[in-house]
C-alpha cells in the first residue's frame, strides 16, 4: 500500500515552484512523478521587490503576494495530480516551504518569514498541509535552517557513512555525516551572487553552465576581499540568505574594483562559491570520502569542476544515490510533512542550533480532517 506525499519548494533562487510526489511505503522514499511551475518575469521582480532589506515594502502587496503564491503552489498540486492521474484522496499530505521572503534568525527578534498561504492550499486541492515549518526551530532557539539535513541523514546514510550533501540553490548549504556527528549549516552563497550579476550585465536568468564564469580570471584581490567577509569565519549553527548576500553586498565589495571586467567578477564569484563550500568541507569534514552535490549548481558545469579541483575525494550527484538533484529540497520537505504528520521532530537540532528536537510546522486540514488521506 503506497504511501503518498507531495512536496512544494520554492526556493531562494525565485526560478519557479518544485512539486514532488513521493512514495514513502516499506520505509523506502520514491519520487512518483515531478513537476516545476516556472515564474513569470513580472512575478520575479515582484517577488524581488518584496524581499529587498533596504526597501520599504506595502503591506497590501504582501498580503496579496501570500495569497497569489498560496493559489500558484495550489496550482502546482493540481497539475501534479493530473499528470499522474492520481486523485486528491490519495495523498496523505502536502508538505509547503513557501517562499521565504525574509530570513533574520540573528536579529533581536528572530524571524524567518515564508509566504504562499498554506489555507488556500488546503482549501483548493482538498489535501492535509503542513507548511510554515520554519518558526518553531527558531522558537527553540535555532536558526530555522538549514532542515534538509535530516532528511539527508535519513535517507543518503542508507547508502553511504562518512560523507557530504552539498545542495547549490541560491544560497548553498552542507550537511556533514560521519560516524560520530550530523552536522550542517549555510556555506554561504551559492548562485544568488552569479546570478544577479549576469541579469545585471547580459539579461540572462543564470550563468549556463558556468560558461561566462569560465571565460573570465579570478581576481585573487577582489577574492580575498569577498572571503574577508565575517560570514565565512562564524562556526556553525549558522544559516543565511540572499537578503545578507545581496546585490548590495555584492556591489559594495566591487567599488574598488571599478576596472575590472564584468567575466572576472563572474569567474571570481564562481570561485568564492567554490572556496566557501570546499573551505568548510576540510574543516568540518576533513576524513569525508565523498561529496553529493544536489540544487541547480550542480549543472554550472565550472562551478563543480573548480569543487571537485579543491577536493582530495569524488564528487558525485545525489542522482548517483537514488534522488534526482533537482528533486531533492521537494522530496525533503514531503518528507518534513510526513515527519510531523507521525509526531517526529523534522529539525536536526545540533544542526540549527535548536535546543531541542521540535515537531515542525502547522497543520492545515484537507476535505477529510486529519482523520484520513486528503
Ligand atoms: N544549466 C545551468 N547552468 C548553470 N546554473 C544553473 C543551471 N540550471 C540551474 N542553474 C542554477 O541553479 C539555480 C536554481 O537552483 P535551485 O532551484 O536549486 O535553487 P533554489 O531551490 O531556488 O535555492 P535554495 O536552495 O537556496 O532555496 C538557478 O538560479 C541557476 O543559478
Ligand atoms: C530561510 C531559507 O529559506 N533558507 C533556505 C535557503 O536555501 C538554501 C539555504 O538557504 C537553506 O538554509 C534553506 O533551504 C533549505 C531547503 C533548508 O532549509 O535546508
Amino acid at each position: 500500500m503506497s504511501e503518498l506525499y507531495i512536496g512544494l519548494m520554492s526556493g531562494t533562487s525565485l526560478d519557479g515552484i518544485d512539486a514532488g510526489l513521493v512514495d514513502f511505503s516499506d520505509d523506502q522514499c520514491r519520487v512518483v512523478d515531478f513537476h516545476y511551475l516556472p515564474f513569470s518575469e513580472s512575478l520575479k521582480q515582484q517577488i524581488r521587490h518584496l524581499s529587498q532589506p533596504e526597501q520599504p515594502i506595502l503591506l497590501a502587496d504582501y498580503g496579496s503576494m501570500d495569497t497569489r503564491l498560496g493559489r500558484l503552489f495550489a496550482e502546482t498540486v493540481i497539475a501534479l495530480l493530473k499528470k499522474t492521474a492520481l486523485s486528491a484522496e490519495s495523498i496523505n499530505a502536502i508538505g509547503s516551504h513557501g517562499l521565504t521572503v525574509f530570513h533574520a534568525p540573528q536579529s533581536r527578534f528572530p524571524f524567518s518569514l515564508q509566504i504562499g498561504d498554506p489555507n488556500i492550499i488546503a482549501e483548493t486541492t482538498g489535501i492535509t498541509t503542513v507548511a510554515d515549518l520554519r518558526r518553531r526551530d527558531i522558537a527553540a532557539q535555532g536558526q530555522g535552517a538549514p532542515l534538509v539535513p535530516a532528511f539527508h541523514q535519513s535517507f543518503f546514510s542508507r547508502h553511504k557513512e562518512n560523507f557530504c550533501v552539498v545542495n547549490i540553490g541560491g544560497i548553498a548549504n552542507i550537511t556533514v555525516i560521519n560516524k560520530d556527528c550530523v552536522l550542517g549549516f549555510d556555506t554561504g552563497p551559492g548562485n544568488t551572487l552569479m546570478d544577479y550579476w549576469i541579469r545585471k550585465n547580459l539579461n540572462q536568468s543564470h550563468d549556463r553552465n558556468g560558461d561566462w564564469a569560465r571565460s573570465g580570471t579570478v581576481n585573487p584581490l577582489l577574492l580575498a576581499q569577498f572571503k574577508n567577509d565575517p560570514y565565512f569565519q562564524l562556526a556553525p549553527a549558522k544559516s543565511t540568505g540572499k537578503e545578507y548576500f545581496s546585490s548590495f553586498w555584492l556591489e559594495h565589495k566591487i567599488n574598488q574594483f571599478p576596472e575590472l571586467p564584468s567575466e572576472d567578477i563572474q569567474a571570481t564569484l564562481c570561485q568564492l562559491t567554490a572556496d566557501t563550500i570546499t573551505d568548510d568541507i576540510s574543516q568540518y569534514a576533513a576524513d569525508a570520502q565523498e561529496t553529493l552535490i544536489c540544487g541547480g549548481g550542480c549543472h554550472n558545469h565550472h562551478l563543480v569542476q573548480l569543487i571537485a579541483e579543491n577536493l582530495q575525494h569524488s564528487v558525485s550527484s545525489t542522482g548517483d544515490y537514488g534522488i534526482n538533484p533537482d528533486h531533492v529540497e521537494a522530496v525533503a520537505f514531503a518528507w518534513l510533512a510526513r515527519q510531523t504528520l507521525l509526531n517526529q521532530p523534522g529539525n536536526l537540532y545540533k544542526a540549527t542550533g535548536a535546543n531541542a528536537p521540535a515537531i515542525l510546522g502547522g497543520i492545515y486540514p484537507g476535505k477529510k480532517g486529519l482523520s484520513g488521506k486528503g
